[in-house]
């Protein structure tokens, strides 16, 4: 499979870019707000990809829809296009309860219990299971999120709810609410997922029922969420745990740095690869269309575009967020600024 990061973003002002790395901090609000406005128009035609339909209610969105946010650790947010739209966060949700879970267990105790190193296979490989001896791998697929979503604490299902919507809520800086249709949907579909989960229980990897797992799993999955929400809950890792917005320290900065490591590894699942290299980030997709980038101790960008590649990452959201990164000197592997070359 390759990578759908082929359409150079050339620099939107080197001396910007260049300021950046060297600084180590965003460039001016000015200067982001007009490469946000640029790269909207810049991609507002791009039609690569397809919608997901292997949960129904997904099929029925608008593909045209296009947000873009980016939020600064010092809590201005800028948005532009459809940043106010409210979609299902899907697989973005895996970042932010692992985040919670290795706050409550701590860094050793996940990665045991869950994993840290990729698979190299499709979010929903039922085979990676298989061929790792039942190690669920890594907690951004199904399998390490199910085996993190299954250690969220609490004494009944409804309090495992409530520490994972709050969490995210936190993480979010306003209340999050569920999608109902959404999860009525993957409800209605979820049958690989609780395969997965029987698997993990089956090699005793799973810390709870597989059926109640797989059921709080799909009501994460299924959290409403804006491009703006995004942002911010990305923003929140770079800022070392506290929201930029609230100003309430959601994890520590020790679980910042674990999740974006986990990102790292597999965010973009079996492209998470071609995406490091072109983008040079941690970032964390889902099959809604999200996608969000998180620059450590400068802020988060996150895009909104339902078109999907075969791996399941918004075609659109990796190619504003690859351009960004070159306009706005924001790749950890770069010492100087850098044009997006086209070699
Ligand atoms: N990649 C995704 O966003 C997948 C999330 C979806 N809820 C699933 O488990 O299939």
């Amino acid at each position: 499979m390759e990578s759908v990061i082929h359409d150079s973003g050339d620099i939107v002002d080197a001396r910007t870019a260049q300021a950046a790395v060297s600084t180590g901090r965003l460039p001016a609000d000015r200067a982001v707000r007009a490469a946000l406005a640029r790269v909207h128009r810049r991609f507002q035609a791009d039609r690569g990809g397809r919608v997901a339909d292997y949960i129904p209610v997904l099929a029925e969105a608008d593909p045209e829809l296009f947000g873009i946010a980016l939020a600064h650790v010092g809590g201005s947010v800028h948005a532009v296009g459809d940043a106010d739209h409210l979609f299902s966060i899907q697989s973005v949700s895996k970042a932010f309860v692992f985040a919670l879970v290795d706050q409550e267990l701590g860094h050793h105790a996940v990665r045991r219990r869950v994993g840290v190193n990729s698979t190299g296979l499709p979010f929903n490989s039922v085979l990676a299971v298989e061929l790792n001896h039942g190690s669920p791998m890594n907690p951004m697929v199904n399998a390490g999120a199910l085996a993190t979503t299954a250690l969220a604490p609490g004494g009944s299902a409804e309090e495992r709810w409530e520490f994972v919507r709050r969490g995210l809520s936190r993480f979010a800086g306003r209340e999050l609410a569920l999608d109902e249709r959404v999860y009525a949907s993957e409800t209605a579909t979820n049958q690989r997922n609780e395969s997965i989960a029987r698997l993990l229980d089956s090699y005793g990897a799973l810390a709870r029922d597989p059926v109640a797992t797989t059921d709080l799993y799909t009501r994460q999955c299924s959290l409403a969420v804006c491009v703006r929400d995004l942002a911010v809950m990305g923003a929140t890792l770079a800022n070392g745990g506290v929201n930029p917005l609230t100003g309430e320290r959601v994890v520590d900065a020790e679980v910042c740095r674990d999740t974006l490591a986990a990102l790292a590894t597999a965010g973009l699942y079996e492209r998470s690869g071609d995406w490091l290299y072109e983008v040079g980030m941690p970032g964390k997709s889902g099959v809604s269309g999200g996608i969000v980038t998180v620059a450590p101790g400068k802020g988060s960008i996150a895009v909104f575009s339902p078109r999907l590649d075969g791996a399941g990452n918004s075609v659109r959201g990796q190619r504003v967020t690859h351009y960004l990164s070159g306009a706005l000197g924001l790749n950890l592997f770069a010492s100087t600024a850098h044009p997006q070359s086209a070699r």
